[in-house]
């Protein structure tokens, strides 16, 4: 089969053919979340504000796998997360975007329906586990929460200063499989908000196969602005089938009997 994609013949819809959970998994990514009503995020005092140590990165590399646009720091970077409903310590491992090819579609997650014109995701594996010492094995280890994922809603606003440098690299990785080392530093700490406080979690899996059912999921309800062009500059990116990747994000996905919890009234 070839590869999966987002199009007709390799999308969201025929990725059960490889990957049977897609179908058959019952905490399965992403979700429509839902703030009122019977199955809504249930308010949780115990939630506690997500805590990240993200020192400025120095040496990484930036690539358009075909199917996203990915900036992933060598190995010895010592970024963090903990805090939030995490019990442990996570490890930086890479961040990536989905968006969609008007600003009225592109998010995974959406709000009450409402979809954002682009979605961050801030990939970190849980570095405590006696069970593995790497991200690939952590994806494999069968963990409910070997992988926890920060969701940062992108809308269209102000350009972002902080993103810049990333979007501004975007037609550097036109090509599908083309990647880049990232000149100079990036303060990913920046782009994000200052309080990391109101958020929605729940229990999750890899929005893309292999569909892992290993990932705490953690959202964050404030969006980060980004202009106009900034958002252009995504959709100019190629899949490698000399399309632009135009709506890289899949559907929402039944709940079943998973329970969303928010860290906010
Ligand atoms: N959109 S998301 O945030 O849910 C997401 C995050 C990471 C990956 C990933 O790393 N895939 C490649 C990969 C690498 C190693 C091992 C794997 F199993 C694997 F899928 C896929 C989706
Ligand atoms: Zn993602």
């Amino acid at each position: 089969m070839a590869p999966w994609g987002y199009s007709k013949e390799n999308g969201p819809a025929t990725w059960h053919k490889d990957c049977p959970i897609a179908n058959t998994g019952v905490r399965q990514s992403p979700i429509d979340l839902i703030t009122t009503g019977q199955t809504c995020a249930k308010y949780d005092s115990n939630l506690k504000p997500v805590i990240v140590s993200y020192p400025a990165f120095s040496e990484a590399t930036f690539l358009n796998n075909g199917h996203s646009v990915q900036f992933q720091p060598s190995a010895g970077n010592l970024s963090e997360l903990s805090g939030g409903p995490l019990t442990k310590k996570y490890k930086f491992e890479q961040f990536h975007f989905h968006w969609g090819n008007n600003d009225s579609e592109g998010s995974e997650h959406r709000v009450n329906g409402k979809m954002y014109p682009a979605e961050l995701h801030l990939v970190h594996w849980n570095s405590e586990s006696p069970n593995f010492s790497s991200f690939q094995e952590a994806v494999g280890s069968n963990d409910p929460h070997a992988l926890c994922v920060l969701g940062f809603f992108l809308k269209v606003g102000a350009e972002n200063a902080s993103l810049k440098p990333i979007t501004d690299l975007l037609s550097k990785v036109k090509n599908a499989g083309s990647s880049v080392s990232f000149p100079g530093k990036f303060d990913l700490k920046a782009v994000l908000p200052e309080t990391l406080t109101d958020y929605y979690t729940y229990d999750g899996s890899l929005t893309t196969p292999p569909l892992a059912e290993c990932v705490k999921w953690i959202v964050f309800k404030e969006p980060i602005e980004v202009s106009t062009a900034q958002m252009e500059a995504f959709r100019a990116v190629d899949d490698g089938h000399g399309k632009p990747i135009t709506g890289n994000y899949r559907p929402p996905c039944p709940l079943h009997t998973r329970t969303v919890a928010a860290s906010f009234k």
